[in-house]
């Protein structure tokens, strides 16, 4: 019975996505859709057949359509993001779009959850006029009685589904921490957070989850970061200047600086999903000319974001981060959930989730594996970690961070630039681009956060002081490994210089970072915790 529901649902879906498509919609556009509705329905199959086993809540909503689906070569990505198609996943890889939404957020929820809107207009610290909003008065969880219990079964408009989905992951995170936010602001300690979430937040929250294929907790790219921007100027694009929040929970000038600067740099991820698509093909083909050209574009591309991240230090200062980061806290591997929190009218089963971190946005992820990164990682809990985090994210996400994974792998990537002498020196340059970010990432994470808090764990539950070393280490020791085999004889002019300056820099680093790691610990406990 359920199949046959499900089997309807899908075939219908398809067809909408399909008819909806205008008629000049690529092919590869309509395989992205085709092919991400198949695994989607592989991923149910495999659920119901394991009915035996307890489960909280669905992965998906959609089914068979097996039979409509073609077989494409490679990964289909959205070369148009169909941005007037409210049937398919709001989040789907192109080379438009990169890994933002395919159409703006819906912004204002219809009149039909008028309280829902209502409650997270009154909630954040200080509202757009100035006056204290519900959570500065300690008000929230009081006000949140209110609000009804709206049954979104029958909702399937994936754009709504989207904002509902966003704006009740903003209630149940604001609902839980509410105490910890209070107590953080008058002590500095978070103690408990609330460790029930009533029925009419949960029930909700649940369906929408299931529908989209999320798990029932806020995310960083379904909720928090990547679903939150509203341009101010619908004609101009999304640069800052022309970005402002639906959602904040706090209203500082700080949150908004630091969500935003999230949204520009993904602003660029079309043309890094181009151009990686290009490298593994590349790669696959043993085309030299065509590999170098286009690793040497991802370059230029992480050079872009790199230069877009920098921006956060004025957009957002340090000094104000932890004003509004108890919000994205999340309920796993964290103090003040010590037993998880139970869904009212869900499950009798404690549920535990990683917070919102940007340990969830996919750009770096999709380096990682491009430049088999992600393999060399050292196998250990903190790399486990940053596997669990790779759960977290829109699902057509995380399967094309798969499919890189499994393509960089089978076409030997590494090995192929390895080959060759100035291939190897645009290798290394990528993998630079990659220990650049981390090593700002690493700084950020001092200066906004160690500097200020001895809070063992981050948003996203991992460990403060030994989680992001783990990765940023393994990316300068890759660096001195293929550093250490290119033949500098071989190297045209500007790669030597290149090289020489790269490999310098990345044995420094990483002796200051064994040196920083060594003394934090010291100072921080816990961790070893994950
Ligand atoms: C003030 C700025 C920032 C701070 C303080 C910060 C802090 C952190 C922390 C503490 C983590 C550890 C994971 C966890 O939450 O448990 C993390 C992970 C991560 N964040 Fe941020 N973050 C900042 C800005 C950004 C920005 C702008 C991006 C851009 C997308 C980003 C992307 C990431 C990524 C990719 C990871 C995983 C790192 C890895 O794989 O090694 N972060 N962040």
């Amino acid at each position: 019975m359920l199949r046959q529901t499900l089997n309807r649902q899908a075939t219908a879906s398809l067809k909408n996505a399909l008819k909806l498509a205008p008629a000049s919609t690529k092919t590869s556009a309509l395989a992205a859709v085709a092919h991400s509705l198949r695994v989607q329905t592989e991923a149910i199959r495999h659920s119901s057949s394991n009915s035996n086993q307890p489960k909280k809540y669905r992965a998906f909503h959609t089914s068979d359509v097996q039979a409509q689906a073609r077989e494409v070569p490679g990964f289909p990505i959205l070369d148009d993001p169909l941005v007037h198609n409210h049937s398919i996943p709001s989040f789907m890889v192109g080379t438009q779009n990169g890994f933002l939404p395919r159409q703006d957020p819906l912004d204002v929820l219809p009149k039909e959850y008028e309280a829902l809107e209502q409650l997270l207009q009154k909630m954040p610290l200080t509202l757009k006029d100035g006056s204290k909003g519900l959570l500065a008065l300690g008000q929230f969880g009081e006000a949140c009685k209110a609000l009804p219990q709206y049954d979104l079964s029958k909702v399937e408009d994936s754009e709504l589904l989207s904002a509902l989905y966003r704006d009740y992951t903003f209630v149940a995170s604001a609902y839980l921490l509410e105490p910890c936010d209070i107590l953080y602001r008058k002590s500095g300690d978070y103690g408990l957070g609330r460790s029930v979430l009533p029925k009419n937040i949960a029930v909700p929250l649940v369906q929408v989850a299931e529908k989209i294929g999320a798990k029932p907790f806020m995310e960083y790219a379904l909720s928090y970061a990547l679903y939150n921007y509203r341009r101010i100027d619908k004609s101009k694009g999304l640069v800052w200047g022309n970005l402002e929040l639906i959602r904040p929970f706090s209203g500082d000038p700080s949150e908004l600086g630091f969500i935003i600067s999230h949204v520009t740099m993904v602003s660029h991820s079309g043309e890094l999903v181009k151009n990686t698509m290009k490298t593994l093909e590349a790669a696959d083909k043993h085309h030299r000319p065509s590999f170098n050209d286009a690793l040497s574009k991802v370059v230029s591309t992480y050079e872009k974001i790199n230069q877009e991240m920098d921006t956060m230090w004025q957009r957002s200062l340090p000094q104000d981060y932890l004003k509004f980061r108890t919000f994205i806290m999340g309920t796993k591997n964290q103090p003040m959930f010590p037993n998880g929190v139970i869904y009212e009218g869900v499950s009798d089963e404690p549920m535990f989730h990683r917070g919102e971190s940007g340990a969830n946005d996919s750009m770096v992820p999709m380096g990682d594996n491009l430049l088999q990164l992600t393999e060399n990682m050292p196998s250990n809990p903190l790399t486990a970690v940053l596997k669990d985090f790779r759960t977290y994210r829109p699902h057509n996400h995380a399967e094309f961070l798969q499919y890189v994974e499994d393509k960089a792998k089978q076409a030997r990537v590494r090995e192929f630039a390895e080959q060759d002498s100035n291939s190897s020196a645009i290798f290394l340059a990528a993998v630079d681009q990659i220990r650049n970010f981390r090593n700002r990432h690493w700084s950020f994470t001092k200066e906004y956060i160690i500097k200020y808090t001895k809070h063992p764990v981050a948003t996203g539950g991992s460990p403060i002081v030994t989680w992001l070393p783990n990765q940023l280490a393994t990316v300068l020791r890759t660096m001195q490994e293929v550093g250490a085999k290119i033949d500098e004889s071989q190297l045209l002019p500007e790669n030597k210089t290149l090289v020489d300056v790269l490999t310098k820099r990345a044995d420094a680093q990483a002796r200051v970072l064994e040196r920083e790691v060594a003394q934090l610990r010291t100072e921080i406990k816990d961790q070893d915790k994950v």
